[in-house]
């Protein structure tokens, strides 16, 4: 028996050495050297961003690292990013296939196609998610109305304390969803349903660790979390979230559909179907749904609970926002995208800064081979941006840790989009909703502001 393990164990060797020598790429990214198997994985924090931090001060803003069986190169410099994201934009525009993209994507939806499809795809969404040609609520209207019913539940509670963890803060995790499903199916989520309260804290649990990242322990994670039944819908569920069966929805949108007077996403989408235009069938409608839902409900939560964090921690900030809200629009007055709030809008970009909710956006994959800064990366390498380094570099950032909206403002008090605030990711395939987001934040933000003191 000793005999037969060791043949075995001299063979995997063999088989591993053979197989690092047919994957040895002259002129890579330099990087860490890891062990069989596992790669560098043993050696990473769970805050990824870090590790990959330190090894970038050793081996430089692009390096390559193993995870696993998955040769990965890391961006972790602004620069390398522009360079490869927005200047080579269209060879790193790929997204990453394993068992978790897979299962999740089953070759539909929008987060992890790609190609032709995703060109597609991606137009519509761009279209759709712009309103073009939708007789409905603009964004404005639909946050204003979700967030006057979220003051109401606040004020329920007679001013007593409430935990403000994402998992807790349930009445803003159904005001953001109902915005963005107004947006597609024009459906509300029942309210308390616990579901729709799973898939959230199952976003933010897989989000904090990088096992999201990785794909592999997928399984893993699957056995040991709790919230088996969430887990299933987020990756499996695309006919019924659990909160809303989207099969229903969709039946019922053909029956009432009006191409000339199309109500929301899935009504442009069906008449795409009409159309007969390739890559636009029923199960990529119910991916698309899917992946919108996933992408935009925990993020944009997140970002108003983390600005609502950094305000308590900071009375004398948040007393400015107070001082600049009364003297603009009081505390009746009427709030629209148009109310002019530098100092508010610079806590925000800050608290993006500072809490980057997506820290190594979604991982990509390069379509072709392509050289970046004077190194080689062959096709279908897996990339991953360090955003929350470039939020964080004290190089480019005084005293990064400190929460300072000052930064975002010029000497008249005016606002400064800074370059290097990159929360939703750069180029041709940064982040779908960004402009649905930074809408929806700042108003849902500002509502609860310009009535309550946290
Ligand atoms: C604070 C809020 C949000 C943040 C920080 C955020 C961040 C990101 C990031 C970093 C990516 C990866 C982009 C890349 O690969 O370079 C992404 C992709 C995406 N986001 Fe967001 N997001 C937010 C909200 C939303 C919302 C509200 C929606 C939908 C309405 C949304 C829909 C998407 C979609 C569909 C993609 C995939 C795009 C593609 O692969 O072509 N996101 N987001």
């Amino acid at each position: 028996q000793g005999y037969t393990t060791s043949v075995l164990v001299v063979l995997l060797a063999v088989m591993m050495i053979y197989r690092w020598h047919k994957q040895k790429v002259k002129n890579l990214p330099p990087g860490p050297t890891g062990v069989p198997i596992f790669g560098c994985l043993p050696f990473m924090d769970t805050l990824a961003e870090l590790t990959f931090t330190k090894w970038s001060k050793k081996y430089g803003p692009i390096f390559t690292v193993h995870l696993g069986q998955t040769r990965v190169v890391v961006l972790n410099s602004y620069e390398a990013i522009v360079e490869a994201l927005i200047n080579q934009g269209d060879k790193f525009n790929g997204r990453v296939h394993n068992f978790f993209t897979n299962l999740s994507s089953n070759g539909h939806g929008i987060l992890f196609i790609e190609g032709e499809k995703w060109r597609i795809q991606r137009k519509f969404g761009t279209r759709a998610l712009a309103g073009a040609g939708v007789h409905g609520k603009t964004y404005e209207q639909r946050v204003l109305e979700e967030s006057a019913h979220l003051i109401e539940v606040f004020r329920s509670k007679d001013e007593k304390p409430f935990n403000i963890e994402v998992i807790y803060l349930t009445p803003l995790i159904f005001a953001v969803a109902n915005v963005i499903n107004g947006i597609i199916m024009q459906e509300k989520c029942e309210e308390g349903n616990e579901s729709l309260i799973k898939i959230v804290s199952i976003l933010n649990y897989t989000q904090r660790q990088f096992i999201f990242v990785v794909g592999v322990f997928f399984m893993l994670l699957s056995v040991i979390h709790k919230n088996i039944k969430g887990l299933n819908i987020l990756i499996l569920g695309t006919e019924n979230f659990g909160f809303i069966d989207t099969k229903v929805a969709i039946n019922q949108h053909e029956k009432d559909h009006d191409a000339a007077h199309p109500r929301d996403l899935v009504d442009l989408f069906i008449s795409e179907m009409q159309r007969k235009r390739p890559t636009f069938e029923k199960t990529q409608l119910l991916y698309f749904l899917k992946d919108i839902f996933v992408a935009g409900t925990e993020t944009s939560t997140s970002t108003i609970i983390w600005a609502l964090y950094y305000l308590i921690r900071h009375p004398e900030i948040q007393d400015k926002v107070h001082r600049e809200i009364d003297a603009e629009l009081g505390r009746d007055g009427k709030l629209s995208l148009k109310t002019n709030l530098p100092y508010t809008k610079a806590v925000l970009q800050e608290t993006y800064r500072i809490r980057t909710v997506t820290p190594l956006a979604i991982p990509r994959r390069t379509r072709g081979d392509v050289n970046l800064m004077g190194y080689f990366i062959p096709k279908h390498t897996e990339i991953i941006s360090n955003l929350w380094w470039v939020h964080n570099d004290p190089e480019h950032w005084d005293e990064p840790d400190v929460f300072r909206p000052e930064r975002h403002l010029d000497t008249n008090g005016n606002l400064v989009m800074l370059n290097r605030v990159i929360p939703f990711s750069i180029g041709p395939r940064n982040c779908l909703g960004e402009n649905l987001a930074r809408i929806e934040i700042y108003l849902f933000l500002v509502s609860i502001l310009q009535k309550f003191v946290v």
